[in-house]
């Protein structure tokens, strides 16, 4: 396994988000966590990504025990996440976002901002190369000189994928990346996570979208107030019965799409 989770748990004052949660994430994989709204998908995805610490329990990448460790150390692992689009600089491009986000991740403080250093020029050179590559991998050459505001939601979808792609990640972590966007363009996106994993990138989803989850997935994890309820193939989740009574009892809209 690429990551492994063994317990790992967080609550929230008296509220147990994730509970004891023992997960698995194969290498070259698509891993899909899905489960009524509340159920902790956002909360195993901070965990993770070191944006909360666990309460409990541990969180092992490529055999380095990484449960204390701090965001931007999980980031450098090769660890990679999206946020909501809502994040982007709207009144910015497209490129200047990727190159932003990148920025954010490389060395360079103060004092070579001033200075102009050699390695800040180095740097810069570095991240507009790599702005420009990860730009095109996800297709949106032709908008990389358009303002945030001015393009689509799918093509929002993409920068943000672009921003997680800019760190080199071995793995990546996709917040809902298909919400807000039509039928079509999910099947875009669809195709556009098959080709990082075509690329070598892992990938793991939080999403509602049942019918794009399963054809996409390999592996399925539900989530239910903050516990594994169950794990499987797309195939063995549909027919699983702790699934059915969690998604009927909770009436939820993850079987819409
Ligand atoms: N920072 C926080 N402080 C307190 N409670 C929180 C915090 N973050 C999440 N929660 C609670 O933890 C539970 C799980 O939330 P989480 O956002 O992880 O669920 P989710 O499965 O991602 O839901 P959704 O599908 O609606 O996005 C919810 O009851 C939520 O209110």
């Amino acid at each position: 396994m690429l990551l492994q989770t063994e317990g790992l748990t967080k609550s929230f004052g008296g509220l147990t988000a994730v509970d004891q949660v023992d997960f698995g994430i194969e290498k070259g994989k698509i891993t899909a966590i899905i489960g009524p709204n509340g159920a902790g998908k956002s909360t195993f995805f901070n965990l993770i990504s070191g944006f909360h610490p666990p309460s409990q329990g541990k969180i092992v990448y490529n055999g380095t025990d990484i449960t204390k460790m701090k965001s931007y150390e999980i980031a450098k692992l090769g660890i990679a996440r999206t946020f909501q689009t809502t994040h982007l600089f709207e009144q910015s491009t497209v490129l200047e976002n990727v190159i932003i986000g990148h920025r954010l991740r490389t060395k360079s403080g103060l004092f070579d901002a001033i200075f102009r250093t050699p390695r800040l020029k180095r740097e810069e050179a570095a991240c507009r190369e790599k702005a420009s590559e990860v730009i095109e991998f996800v297709g949106l050459k032709d908008v990389e000189n358009q303002l945030v505001s001015d393009i689509s939601q799918e093509a929002k979808k993409r920068t943000a994928f672009a921003l997680a792609l800019a760190t080199d990640p071995e793995i990546v972590f996709l917040d809902e990346p298909a919400a807000g966007v039509n039928p079509e363009e999910t099947d875009g996106l669809a195709d556009l996570m098959r080709k990082m994993v075509d690329k070598g990138i892992t990938v793991c989803i939080i999403e509602h979208k049942m019918q794009m989850i399963m054809s996409l997935a390999d592996k399925i994890m539900v989530l239910n107030y903050g516990k594994k309820i169950a794990e499987g193939t797309p195939e063995e989740i549909r027919n699983n019965k702790a699934v059915i009574q969690a998604y009927l009892g909770g009436g939820d809209d993850a079987t819409a799409d």
